[in-house]
């Protein structure tokens, strides 16, 4: 299921899949639910209490018994605050604990999944899911479920002392409570809509801010600062539509039920001052009674208003779900199938054809190619002739759709990914770096490497510049530098990784061209041994390569060896 499509998942599937993350914590929660009993048990007996303490303490003049009835509700209410203050304590650590996981669970999933998926989904919408729809469910978890237990409890026990006090009022009170999940059923389609709506227009403006303000600069150079202020006005048009909307059914949701509540407890008060008046019930119970019916009502008031928040948790709770719906292009194989390979690094292509996904194009046709270990490699072609595409491939982001990469004799898809990815390191044309300093950025990957290590990875690749002081902060996804520097900050980090195949996909065309020639007589004395694959448009042709591909269309047209 794509995100974004309104998913068909039942709620018990949802649910199920929450439940496989607070499994490890049911110590803790059966702890809150004992503890949640007693508090709802104290908040129960309170009116029966007080009944007591009226019919058998003032009206019969017991005064003893009245001091002791006082004190005893006093003392059960500051039990009831105690244990309710802890309830909510654990309540509110052992909820955090199962949505960190969730979030953890699809933080580590949404890493596995091929590049693909980043091209399809707006990032707005992943942070979106990942911020709001889980803040969404853990303000739900937080305020509602808690309460679910408790109002459930008091409702149940309210209607079932009222029963045993007047069978003829109770069933006013159960008529009313039919009525309104009646109307709650009619309404649930319509907070589910409007929810989805309004969470969509949110992720909206997610996306927009994540695209437009990465794009800051080139906003401005093109002066486009008005008509996003225009599209960003535009957006929360839709969306504050959607909010006012879902706001007036979700009030209707509440304040209808409500009303039916107040208005049947003004009927109990006619038929119960006629029962008194009869002296078939004495006043001590209608106080009792109306306390119960007021007490029933709380909880049914909230428990209709957690139907309304859990229309709105449910439409989130999907959301979150579709991430872990899509799955990686790639996998590592099964223990069974994996295989052991220490090779040299020998590359051989079979029949190789591939086109991304969903597009019906293919972009690499028939590829068969041998590159053995230790060669020095270019990749040449057009713009778009499927150089990266075919890079991709070779560390296994994709698979071929038909044919077969070897590496060391065996299909690459029986290598660990992992292992397979710290031996084929792809240097790549968009140099990514972390908002962290240099000497971080070089030893991302390899975080063993030693400080003198990183200074001779960082001198490999050209980073002289920097030789004194490593711990420079790079700024913002490494914007603090240059292009050029970029470009080998990354290539340091790839040669600290000692690959048996090291991929330089056009990383080293932002410098002059003696820097580059620098570097790779540099690449070339310390991988002597290894294969090394450089894609580059410039012809690179005062470099001798053991192996030259030429791709045309997808086929390779020149292979030499
Ligand atoms: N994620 C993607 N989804 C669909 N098509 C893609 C995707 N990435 C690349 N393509 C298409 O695949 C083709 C090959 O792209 P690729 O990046 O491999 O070319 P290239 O030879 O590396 O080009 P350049 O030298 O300009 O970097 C192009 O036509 C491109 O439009």
């Amino acid at each position: 299921m794509p995100l974004g499509m309104p998913s068909q998942q039942s709620d018990g599937d949802m649910w199920r899949w929450v439940m496989t993350f607070a499994a490890p914590h049911w110590r803790r929660f059966m702890l809150i639910l004992m503890l949640s009993l007693l508090v709802a048990a104290g908040g129960l007996a309170q009116p029966y209490m007080t009944k007591l303490l009226i019919d058998d303490g003032i009206l019969a003049k017991r005064f003893d018994f009245l001091i002791w009835s006082v004190a005893a509700l006093v003392g059960l209410a500051l039990v009831s605050s105690l244990l309710g203050g802890l309830t909510r304590y654990l309540y509110v650590e052992a909820s955090a604990l199962v949505l960190h996981g969730i979030r953890e669970a699809m933080f580590a999933h949404l890493l596995r999944l091929s590049p693909d998926f980043y091209t399809r989904v707006r990032q707005g919408d992943i942070h979106a899911r990942l911020e709001g729809d889980i803040g969404e469910l853990q303000r739900f978890i937080i305020d509602s479920l808690l309460s679910l237990v408790n109002n459930s409890f008091l409702l149940i026990g309210s209607v079932l002392i009222l029963a045993w006090m007047s069978s003829e009022l109770v069933v006013l009170l159960l008529v009313v409570l039919t009525l309104n999940a009646l109307f709650l059923r009619f309404i649930r389609p319509r907070i589910e809509r409007l929810t989805r709506v309004a969470r969509e227009c949110g992720s909206d403006i997610a996306a927009f801010f994540v695209e437009i303000l990465g794009m800051a600069k080139c906003v401005q150079s093109f002066n486009g600062q008005r008509r996003e202020g225009e599209r960003l006005g535009t957006l929360h048009d839709s969306l504050r539509m959607a909010t006012l909307r879902l706001q007036v059914v979700g009030y209707l949701a509440g304040a209808v039920p409500g009303l039916v509540l107040s208005l049947s407890i003004s009927v109990v008060f006619l038929v119960g001052g006629y029962r008194i008046g009869e002296g078939s019930m004495t006043l001590g119970t209608l106080i009792a009674f109306v306390t119960y019916m007021q007490r029933a009502s709380g909880p049914a008031q909230s428990l209709m208003g957690l139907y309304v928040a859990y229309q709105r948790a449910r439409v989130s709770l999907a959301r979150v779900r579709e991430i872990s719906a899509e799955r990686p292009a790639v996998q590592s194989p099964d223990a069974a199938l994996r295989v052991a390979v220490k090779g040299p690094g020998d590359l051989l292509l079979e029949g190789v054809s591939f086109g991304y996904p969903g597009t019906g194009i293919t972009i690499l046709k028939t590829l068969d190619c041998h590159i053995p270990a230790g060669s020095r490699v270019v990749i040449r072609g057009a713009s778009g002739a499927g150089k990266s595409t075919l890079v991709d491939l070779l560390q296994r982001h994709f698979d071929p759709e038909h044919g077969r990469i070897l590496l060391d004799g065996e299909d690459m898809r029986h290598h660990d990914l992992q292992q397979l990815r710290s031996r084929v390191v792809v240097v790549s044309q968009e140099t990514q770096l972390f908002s962290c300093n240099l000497l971080e950025n070089i030893r991302y990957g390899c975080h063993q490497a030693s400080d003198e290590e990183v200074l001779a990875a960082a001198k490999a690749a050209g980073l002289n510049e920097f030789a004194e002081d490593l711990e420079v902060d790079v700024g913002q996804r490494g914007m603090r530098l240059s292009g050029g520097q970029r470009q080998r900050v990354a290539l340091a980090r790839a040669i600290l990784l000692r690959p048996d195949i090291l991929i330089l996909d056009e990383s080293t065309t932002g410098l002059e061209l003696h820097l580059e020639q620098q570097i790779h007589q540099k690449i070339d004395l310390l991988f002597a041994g290894r294969t090394r694959i450089f894609i580059s448009h410039r012809a690179l042709s005062d470099e001798r390569f053991d192996i030259v591909v030429a791709l045309d269309h997808g086929q390779t047209v020149e292979s030499v060896s």
